[in-house]
């Protein structure tokens, strides 16, 4: 039985997490490796399972249960024509499977993401990497950790020094493409060490909160893949903007050009 409220109580009270979220990942592990009913969402490359919804209706019911006063904001949900709008009610902002892709072709890299606003402040979020049983947490004002490890932001500002993560997001257009490839090559040809593209980007700004990599540039990336991720990077000394943003993020907004995607809220 997937126990929210001890993720709930555990962040709010500042006690280690346990990895108690375990128990959903492991509905995710199992069926990661059996055949799946597939369908598309925006795009041939925007794919959902029947384990998505199932996910994301287990973790929405548990809680409200608990906080029948709470308001959701959830993928698959907004996929299937709820409203997204923030509001300053307590709202829990959900990702079920983070890297539905990966999870398709059975590539390891799959999360649950899991983030918490109140009065349009993100109090806490929790990601969980589901095959490598690794528990992303972080409370605002309380630090990020990964298990038991504090989680740290790298201290590389110079963009010939730094490794960086993107994802290629659904359209697939050529001319987004295009811009796509673009945007990746300027980064290499300031000589940046490396561009990585992991599928999931919940996970890959885990990476970057870990220090594992030094920047993290993305177009239409939704709420429910940055929030959860927003509260890890920021305590781990990090930053999260838009693209009119800081050092190392202006060095990377200068040197790409901007995809359109619109806002979640505007659909
Ligand atoms: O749909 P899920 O939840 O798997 O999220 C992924 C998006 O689908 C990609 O477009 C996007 O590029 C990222 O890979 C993101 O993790
Ligand atoms: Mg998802
Ligand atoms: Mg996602």
């Amino acid at each position: 039985k997937y126990n929210s409220l001890n993720i709930y109580r555990i962040l709010i009270s500042g006690k280690d997490p346990v990895q108690e979220v375990c128990e959903l990942a492991c509905i995710i592990k199992k069926a990661l490796t059996e055949e799946k009913r597939v369908s598309t969402k925006t795009s041939a490359a925007d794919l959902v399972t029947e384990t998505d919804h199932l996910v994301e209706d287990l973790i929405i019911s548990e809680l409200r249960k608990k906080f029948p006063s709470h308001r959701f904001i959830a993928e698959e949900s907004t996929a299937a024509g709820e409203k997204c709008v923030l509001t300053d009610s307590p709202t829990w902002i959900i990702d079920p499977i983070d890297g539905t892709c990966n999870f398709v072709h059975r590539f390891p890299t799959v999360a649950v993401s899991i983030g918490f606003a109140v009065n349009k402040e993100l109090e806490f979020g929790v990601i969980y990497h589901c095959t490598e049983e690794r528990l992303y947490t972080g409370r605002r004002g309380q630090g990020a950790f990964c298990n038991k490890q504090r989680l740290r932001v790298s201290k590389e500002t110079d963009l010939s020094k730094a490794l960086v993560l993107t994802e290629i997001g659904p359209k697939r257009d050529p001319d987004t493409l295009k811009l796509f490839f673009s945007n990746m090559e300027k980064l290499l040809h300031a000589k940046a060490h490396g561009v990585r593209v992991i599928g999931s980007s919940t996970l890959a700004l885990c990476h970057l909160a870990s220090g594992a990599a030094d920047a993290y540039y993305q177009f239409g990336l939704h709420c429910w893949d940055l929030a959860a991720a927003t509260v890890i990077i920021r305590e781990a000394g990090g930053i999260v903007i838009d693209t009119s943003g800081e050092e190392m993020a202006m060095l990377i907004a200068q040197a790409i050009q901007t995809i359109n995607y619109g806002r979640d809220d505007e659909k």
